[in-house]
């Protein structure tokens, strides 16, 4: 990790931007769970009065931070989301599977794993705000985030979700 690091960033900013691309990916690997459960329930993908919900939850929560950039990071984080959801459903639909024999419930068990995540990527975000647009940086999430962000399968997901992070 260290040779990958920018001069624009000391080792303790890139560590900043490791932990934000770690949440990403821990807020990624629950969309399986998630695309699961509707899987078997039959209910729509996406969700809009849900994503309203959160987005006004994090803008209330995001003290200091830009809401305009808040809001579209969580979107991005949405949208990635259901890119992942609808890539294996539509591989099960492929396979004809049937439903799956155990799944998390979404309200009691799924998403009060994203909502801990949550006040965590704010925090993270606050962290890593003044270093997203420093040369080097776009770079540098490049390279990390394809060892740290995964629960991917072409890399679209999670192309979609660091565009949530608005690095030019
Ligand atoms: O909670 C859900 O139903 C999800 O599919 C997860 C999620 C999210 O990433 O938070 C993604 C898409 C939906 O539109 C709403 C929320």
């Amino acid at each position: 990790a260290c040779q990958s690091v920018p001069p624009s960033l000391t080792i303790a900013d890139s560590e900043q931007i490791d932990q934000l691309l770690i949440l990403i990916d821990q807020r990624l690997a629950v969309a399986p769970q998630v695309a699961k459960a509707k899987w078997n329930s039959g209910a729509a993908i996406n969700d809009p009065p849900r994503e309203k919900l959160i987005l006004e939850d994090v803008v209330t929560q995001a003290d200091g931070l830009d809401p305009a950039f808040v809001r579209k990071f969580f979107q991005a984080q949405f949208d990635a989301s259901k890119a992942l959801q609808q890539e294996l459903q539509d591989q099960w639909r492929a396979e004809g599977r049937d439903k799956f024999d155990q799944v998390a419930d979404l309200g009691r068990d799924v998403r009060p794993v994203l909502d801990k995540l949550t006040p965590q990527l704010i925090t993270a975000l606050h962290r890593t705000r003044s270093l997203l647009n420093r040369p080097g940086t776009r770079d540098y999430i490049e390279t990390r985030s394809l060892q740290l962000v995964r629960g991917d399968i072409d890399g679209k997901p999670r192309r979609i979700a660091l565009l949530g992070l608005g690095v030019k």
